[in-house]
């Protein structure tokens, strides 16, 4: 039997034989390079979906190298989720995930809160389309196609295999809740609240937060009694009951903070971060079994990239973090 430790100097040494294949005075220039450009303000190119992409009510640039900040950005309306913004979403966040630009994503809102919920107004239209169908089935079919679509927008966040933290400040209410609550990391200001806001609406919650919110809090009865009285979660609380990680005294250093963040992140192997995400989201709606299969399946091809083997000699030999190639 051979211990661990050997198999991965074993391993080690074996990648840095490759790395003396490829030339290790190639390996430290492209990675004297990598690190300066990580460091260094954004080098986008043209294959970038911040050029590809614009939207009407999200705004979409790029801080820092492989970081992306998306604004929801319909600050008069309070950020209110119009159809426009549900559509964008779920496109914004497909192509994002498909982006190998983008390692991380800051997701925050412009202007006085983070997200009023739903655009009631939008509400209004919806009621007028059904009032046009005389029969309940024709009348469901606008409805469950509604639904599927809305659900499939905030679903977009969650399966996108780059980390999303969202950054919250001031009111984020109803459907701002589904949004964040699909997201990976919560932050927050201090003045921020949050408000499951659909029984004062008279509906149940339908796009995310009855299935998330649960799961992220732990306690079913604070999450019961949120739901089930709409009462607005301040701050602190917020972060005693596990919903954001950590709480700012202001917006500024929110922001601050969630782009420092997703700096680390962004410079950390996107193999490994985006395995992780995936093996997690799998794990959370698996048994522990099928978890692990699921990783097992998953390692026995990455393990075998190359972002492996540089961090681990990186790691073994006391050596910078290496720079890795996009994915
Ligand atoms: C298939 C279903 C899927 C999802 C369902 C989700 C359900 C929900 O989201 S429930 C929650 C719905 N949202 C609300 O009930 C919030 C309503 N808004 C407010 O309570 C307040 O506007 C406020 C957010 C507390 C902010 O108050 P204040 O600072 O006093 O600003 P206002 O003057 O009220 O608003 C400015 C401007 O924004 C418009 N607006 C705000 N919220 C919405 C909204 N949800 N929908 C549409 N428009 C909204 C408001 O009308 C004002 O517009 P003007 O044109 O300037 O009048």
């Amino acid at each position: 039997m051979i211990p661990s430790s050997c198999r991965l100097l074993y391993k080690i040494s074996k990648s840095s034989k490759n790395l003396a294949s490829k030339g290790l005075s190639e390996f430290a220039v492209s990675h004297q390079n990598g690190i300066m450009k990580n460091f260094g303000s954004a080098a986008v190119d043209s294959t970038s979906s911040k050029d590809n992409i614009q939207f009407e009510t999200l705004s979409v640039s790029v801080p820092s190298e492989f970081v992306y900040h998306v604004q929801l950005n319909r600050p008069d309306k309070m950020n209110a989720i119009n159809h426009t913004m549900w559509m964008d979403l779920k496109k914004c966040f497909s192509v994002l995930g498909e982006d190998e630009n983008c390692r991380v994503v800051v997701l925050s809102g412009a202007g006085k809160l983070f997200c009023a919920g739903i655009d009631l107004h939008d509400m209004i239209q919806v009621g007028m389309k059904l009032g046009e169908k005389e029969d309940i089935a024709r009348k469901c079919k606008i409805l469950k196609n509604l639904i599927t679509n809305y659900q499939e927008s905030l679903t977009a966040i969650e399966k996108c295999p780059k980390p999303v933290i969202s950054a919250i400040h001031g009111g984020c209410i109803g459907g701002g809740v589904d949004i964040i609550a699909a997201a990976d990391i919560r932050y927050s200001s201090s003045d921020a609240w949050f408000q499951i806001k659909e029984v004062d609406i008279g509906m149940a919650a339908d796009v995310g937060t009855l299935q998330r919110f649960p799961r992220i809090i732990g306690s079913s009865s604070l999450c019961n009694e949120l739901v089930f009285t709409a009462r607005k979660l301040p701050a602190e609380e917020g972060k005693d009951c596990g919903l954001v990680s950590k709480v700012f005294n202001s917006r500024e250093s929110l922001m601050e903070a969630s782009m420092k963040l997703a700096l680390e992140i962004s410079l950390k192997s996107p193999v490994a971060v985006q395995g992780s995400k995936q093996s997690m989201l799998y794990s959370r709606d698996h048994t522990v079994e099928e978890g692990l299969n699921h990783i097992a399946l998953w390692n026995q091809v990455m393990l075998q990239s190359d972002d492996f083997a540089s961090a681990c000699l990186a790691q073994a030999t006391k050596g910078p973090t290496p720079p890795f190639s996009k994915l």
